[in-house]
């Protein structure tokens, strides 16, 4: 018996039930990694032309994992073998080339994951593949078994799902020995894991590597022993009082990326959490404690999962159909941390520098960006996260983005987070931002978070001339939320005329009645992401204004 063991993500040993069946009266098994150009295709929109849509931080991280991947296989008698290419074509040659009787794998229910899991099964039952082992365990529960105990029905609400639910699985042991590939067999890859240059990532993609945890197996349980280990804080832990401006130590877990890429087993994550709650009476709970986030995670795969275009607002029937704005320069101000708001900007700066924010910063920006401010697909968001997030997640990202653009899940639209002061409620002097956008670092904390209110003595002492230095507000808040209430109301009033979807002419109409010249700027400072007050022509004619 020799097995292919084929992992994606799950790039753990611990509780790995794929690699179990996989080495279960094997002679051979090959544990397989494909580095699939689907992901590494090129971003126009990173910094440098080569480099793929997936940020530098996030590859970084999967590199080290698939390094201590392989250190771990090693350390048990095996190797990591990494090839590059289609995996519908690489699977099958394998299966043919070595004389393969079982394929295992972890089930993924990522739409491009499902119909690539598809077509590989189906190539490898022709090849006569007899034992195909594929276990639901990126997640504590198999999502289509959570549908089937909710009657059918796909659960819509966190509330619905957590009463469908049952008790996770134990986490497994990871395997002491294993099988390594047979030496006489031909075509057994021999390349190590590649580094970013080899990638494509260039030096100015670079700048933007601020590892704050590096990736792999080893690195996740040492993190989450760190965290179980702080038993109190676990027990008493409720995510909204966790405070978002805390960088040097995250007020959170960071455990995303490890659950992301599969180095940590949710079930292990549960597990030790159950452990501490037997212990601690009185310990937070869903859906604010740390068991209630696993539970987060859970809902949006299972709602993602089973909800056709789940990741889109037109024929998503979860969705409201809202007529948003498509403004390329408001979404690349928002982007590219020049919206004048410190607060917002300092968020999309960590999330450029770093990979991650914490949730209510994400909670801030997705909420700027779309019913908040600026009025702009949540999609176009969503995209720029699922690039630059290391835990970059399509069920997660959509669901979260979903929620925060009050398209779905959540209605409360008129709910919006100031861009000033919800930061001010965490972090008074501003140390978050001038972490971040140190243009900034020597204004007084009166003004740190509206800048352009400060007197320009005061800009000129801070070295920092707002519209010359730092973009002046690319809307006004008051107005600009004003507006965008206006505009759910009226998307949710359409909402309520039928329990179909509106039509796409019925939002164009909605479009054309409450949203007829788009966004509207904040005058004084002209075209989003300028720095150029309105009427100035260049950077030398303020500053000679500036100087008189
Ligand atoms: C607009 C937006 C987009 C997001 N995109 C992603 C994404 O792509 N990937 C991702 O992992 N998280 C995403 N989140 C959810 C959340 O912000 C992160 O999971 C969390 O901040 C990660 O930090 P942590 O590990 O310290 O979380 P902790 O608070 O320590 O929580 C532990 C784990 O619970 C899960 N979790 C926590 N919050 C949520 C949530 N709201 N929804 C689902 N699972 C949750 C995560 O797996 C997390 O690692 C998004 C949130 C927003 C508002």
């Amino acid at each position: 018996m020799s097995s292919l063991m084929w992992f994606r993500k799950g790039l753990r040993l611990h509780d790995n039930p794929a690699l179990l069946a996989a080495i279960e009266g094997a002679k051979h098994v090959y544990p397989v990694f494909i580095l699939d150009p689907y992901f590494l295709r090129p971003d126009p929109t990173a910094p440098s032309p080569g480099s793929t849509r997936v940020g530098i931080n996030r590859i970084q991280f999967l590199l080290q994992s698939l390094q201590d991947l392989d250190q771990g296989l090693q350390a048990r008698g095996s190797r990591l073998l990494l090839v590059h290419g289609d995996p519908v074509e690489i699977i099958p040659s394998m299966i043919t080339q070595w004389r393969v009787n079982r394929l295992c794998f972890e089930r993924d229910t990522e739409p491009y994951a499902k119909e690539r899991d598809a077509r590989v099964k189906e190539l490898a039952a022709e090849l006569g593949i007899k034992e195909l082992v594929t276990p639901s365990t990126h997640t504590l529960f198999d999502p289509d078994e959570t549908i089937a105990r909710n009657k059918g029905h796909v659960p819509t609400s966190y509330g619905q799902f957590c009463k469908a639910i049952g008790t996770p699985a134990e986490p497994l042991e990871a395997p002491t020995s294993i099988p390594g590939p047979d030496p006489e067999k031909k075509g057994i890859p021999t390349i190590s894991v590649p580094t970013l240059t080899e990638l494509g990532y260039g030096e100015s993609d670079q700048e933007f590597l601020q590892q704050i945890v590096k990736g792999g197996e080893t690195e996740a349980l040492a993190r989450l022993e760190v965290m179980m280990a702080k038993t109190d804080w676990v027990a008493k832990f409720e995510k909204p009082k966790t405070d978002p401006s805390a960088f040097a130590e995250p007020a959170t877990t960071v455990l995303s990326p490890y659950l992301k890429f599969g180095c940590l087993s949710p079930r292990l994550f549960y597990s030790k959490l159950m452990a501490i709650y037997q212990k601690k009476t009185g310990h937070s709970k869903p859906p604010q404690s740390l068991e209630g986030q696993l539970l987060w995670r859970e809902f949006f795969y299972t709602v993602g999962h089973a909800t056709p275009r789940f990741d889109c607002m037109v024929g998503n029937s979860l969705c409201k159909q809202v007529p948003w704005t498509d403004d390329d320069a408001l979404l690349a101000a928002w982007r590219d941390a020049k919206t004048g708001y410190p607060w917002i900007d300092a968020i999309m700066t960590q999330l450029r520098q770093q990979g991650w924010m914490h949730h209510l910063a994400r909670h801030a920006v997705a909420c700027f960006l779309t019913r908040g401010d600026l009025f702009v697909y949540w999609e176009k968001g969503r995209d720029v996260f699922d690039r630059l997030l290391i835990d970059g997640d399509w069920s997660i990202n959509n669901g979260n983005w979903l929620w925060l653009s009050a398209s779905a899940f959540f209605s409360q639209y008129f709910r919006i987070y100031s861009p000033i002061t919800f930061g001010q409620k965490y972090d008074k002097s501003g140390k978050y931002i001038r972490r971040f956008l140190p243009v900034l670092k020597d204004f007084p904390a009166q003004y740190i978070y509206e800048p352009w209110k400060a007197p320009l003595d005061v800009q000129k002492a801070a070295k920092c001339v707002i519209g010359v230095d730092y973009p002046g507000p690319i809307v006004d808040h008051a107005e600009a939320s004003k507006q965008c209430k206006e505009r759910m109301a009226a998307a949710y009033a359409l909402a309520k005329q039928s329990t179909d979807l509106p039509s796409q002419e019925a939002v164009e109409e909605l479009r054309r009645t409450v949203n007829p010249g788009g966004v509207k700027r904040k005058e004084q400072y002209g075209a989003a992401g300028s720095m150029a007050p309105a009427g100035k022509k260049s950077k030398g004619d303020i500053r000679k204004y500036l100087k008189k």
